[in-house]
């Protein structure tokens, strides 16, 4: 199984180094524009894997797509990130060339190849690579409601009061400070709904917490944040490259799913050798489905801007 993962920053590597240690792939390429970049972040790497028990090979490239040849699975985090008080949508402008490129890149080398976009403004990117490159569309994913899910059940687990393993919920929609919708009214403390333990203030509290999750990394950092967006996506890449069957929420391209079409958007889907295995349709309550649909036109906006 060899993975590819384009950018060699904070995501990258972090994306890298989680995939190594847990272990399942062959190979790891991570490829950067800036010179040896990569090539420095993958020897790090590798000189880890004694200490913490891995057999993958970390190779690293300076912009070489040849080294990227027959990736089962490729993660693009390439583009930058955004800075204190910044939206995720102003990266449009930059990161939309550099993903177009990147996308059309990674599939001369690799046909067959499974995509995971990182880059933000996540769901339009997911969005245009649809558009750029020849792939089926259960091959192209975008990672954000992963990382949404798992901050949302620390939220959970801080307001509870117990260890997040406790803790079972997901968010959907967009995957922007406004848009995503936490489903707290299907979260639950081991199988038991949250809102028997939580007011519904506290619960609110939670899911703004939640919303603004990125938003808070970034004002603390200074940059975006790369822990969990690196663990989330290792955990995408592993249930497609050990066909786990794993559902979580990500973003694909609708065709009447959810009542929405022609976009890239959060939803619960399952993940296996084929990538998108299966979308899967909750019956959402009213308020929910129409903030789905709210979060839904946001995205559209932003698709909006790009130049096709
Ligand atoms: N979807 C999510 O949940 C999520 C989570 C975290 C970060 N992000 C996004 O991921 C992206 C990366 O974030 P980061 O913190 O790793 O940024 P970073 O600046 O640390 O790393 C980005 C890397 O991309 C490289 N790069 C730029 N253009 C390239 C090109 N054409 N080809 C190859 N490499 C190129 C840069 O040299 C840099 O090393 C940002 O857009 C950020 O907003 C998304
Ligand atoms: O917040 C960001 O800009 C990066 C990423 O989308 C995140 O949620 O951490």
């Amino acid at each position: 199984m060899k993975v590819t993962v384009v950018g060699a920053g904070a995501v990258g590597a972090s994306c890298a180094e989680y995939i190594a240690i847990k272990n399942f792939a062959s190979e790891v390429v991570i490829l950067d524009i800036k010179e040896d970049y990569a090539e420095g972040k993958a020897m790090d790497l590798m000189q880890t894997a004694t200490l913490n028990g891995f057999d993958t090979k970390i190779v690293g490239s300076t912009n070489d797509y040849d080294k990227t040849a027959n990736s089962d699975i490729a993660v693009i985090t390439s583009g930058i990130p955004r800075k204190p008080g910044m939206t995720r949508e102003e990266l449009i402008g930059i990161n939309a060339g550099i993903v177009k490129d990147v996308a059309t890149k990674i599939v001369e080398q690799s046909p067959n190849v499974t995509l995971i976009v990182v880059s933000n403004p996540m769901d339009t990117m997911t969005y245009l690579a649809h558009q750029v490159i020849d792939l089926p569309k259960h091959k192209i994913i975008g990672m954000g409601g992963a990382l949404d899910s798992a901050r949302f059940k620390y939220r959970l687990s801080e307001a509870l009061d117990c260890p997040a393993s406790d803790v079972q919920g997901m968010v959907i929609g967009g995957h922007s400070d406004k848009g995503m919708v936490p489903l707290t009214s299907l979260a639950t403390r081991n199988s038991v709904r949250v809102t028997e333990f939580l007011s519904e203030n506290r619960l609110q509290q939670v899911a703004e917490d939640t919303k603004v999750g990125g938003a808070t990394l970034t004002k603390m950092l200074g940059t975006s944040a790369w822990y969990a967006p690196g663990a989330a996506v290792s955990s995408l890449v592993q249930s497609i490259a050990c066909d786990q069957k794993k559902m979580f929420p990500c973003s694909t391209l609708l065709d009447g799913e959810y009542g929405l079409n022609d976009l890239c958007i959060g939803v619960p889907v399952v993940l296996g050798k084929n990538g998108i295995e299966k979308i899967v349709e909750l019956n959402l309550t009213e308020a929910e489905l129409n903030k789905l649909k709210e979060s839904a036109e946001g995205v559209k906006k932003t698709n909006q801007l790009l130049e096709l």
